[in-house]
């Protein structure tokens, strides 16, 4: 397979979406309208937007399980419209979905994650290797012989994000995966993807409503309508804490202090979204 990426900034280019529309069979707007996006190789990104902007819908363009009505989708210079590719596309860019139970599919955490790797026909010394080292990546090793519905919603998810892991995409898109966790739940997720982002060097596109986690990223683009409205590095983009509430978003609690602080009069940056880096300011505050 030619494998060739393109360069962007400092880091290379992974997926490249062009201008990008796209409508539903019965639907009369376009629910994509005129995406242009690079995801740079290695770079966490978090897609945030109000219910409905196209979130999800962008989120199947990229390893094509939907396809574009006008414009393109590259991964690693392959066209999703490309249907000789898709194959190779799917395998690059893993999915996990909110749902973690809609994902896992056999009754015991190792089997689960062995099944996609016994589906490429690897040689079971390899598919060893893959559940292993996917197991660590997310911290369950010691959970392999259990049966996924002994475990917690976040563990559940965990293993989701192994079993893609064990096909070893160079990306995740993962559909608003803390959804429906508790919060120790939400965390342990975040850790895990943190740890294959950092650690690793996997390229990651988050999508959430939580703006916690929003912050986390190297670059957020906010969704509206189906078109890109904001984009830039969590502080460009929480700054603007006026603009972000104009798109039915929250911005963190302490953002909204800080910004509240400073509308009246405070020497408080309105950027600050770390609960220590505002207990500084106001402790050290002339
Ligand atoms: N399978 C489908 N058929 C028809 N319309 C759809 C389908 N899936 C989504 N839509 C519509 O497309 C629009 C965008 O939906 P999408 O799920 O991409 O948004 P989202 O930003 O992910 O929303 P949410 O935050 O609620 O998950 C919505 O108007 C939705 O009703």
């Amino acid at each position: 397979m030619a494998v060739f990426l393109y360069q962007v900034g400092e880091k290379m280019g992974l997926i490249e979406v062009q201008d990008l529309y796209y409508k539903y069979n019965d639907s009369e707007e376009w629910v994509l309208n005129g995406i242009n996006l690079d995801i740079k190789d290695g770079e966490f990104l978090v897609i945030v937007g109000h219910n409905g902007s196209g979130k999800s819908t962008l989120a199947k363009m990229l390893n094509g399980l939907l396809v574009p009505n006008q414009g393109t989708v590259d991964v690693n210079g392959d066209k999703t419209s490309d249907r000789d590719k898709i194959w190779d596309i799917r395998q690059q860019v893993g999915m996990v979905f909110q749902n973690p139970d809609n994902q896992l599919v056999a009754n015991i955490v190792e089997e689960d994650i062995a099944f996609g790797p016994e589906n490429l026909g690897l040689e079971s010394s390899e598919i060893r290797k893959r559940v292993d080292n996917s197991l660590k990546a997310v911290a369950m090793e010691e959970f392999k012989r259990y049966a996924p519905h002994n475990l917690s919603g976040g563990q559940k998810q965990r293993v989701a994000i192994a079993g893609v892991l064990a096909m070893q995409p160079k990306c995740l898109v993962l559909d608003e995966p803390t959804a429906m966790l508790d919060p120790v739940g939400r965390k342990s997720v975040m850790d895990a993807i943190q740890k294959l982002n950092k650690g690793l060097g996997m390229t990651i596109v988050h999508i959430t409503h939580f703006m916690t986690e929003a912050i986390q990223a190297d670059r957020i683009i906010v969704m509206e309508e189906g078109k890109i409205v904001l984009e830039g590095t969590p502080r460009d983009i929480f700054s603007q804490v006026d603009k972000i509430k104009e798109y039915h978003l929250d911005v963190p609690q302490v953002t909204e202090l800080a910004f509240k602080l400073h509308q009246q009069g405070l020497k408080i940056s309105p950027d600050i979204f770390d609960i220590d880096r505002l207990v500084n300011k106001l402790c050290y505050l002339k």
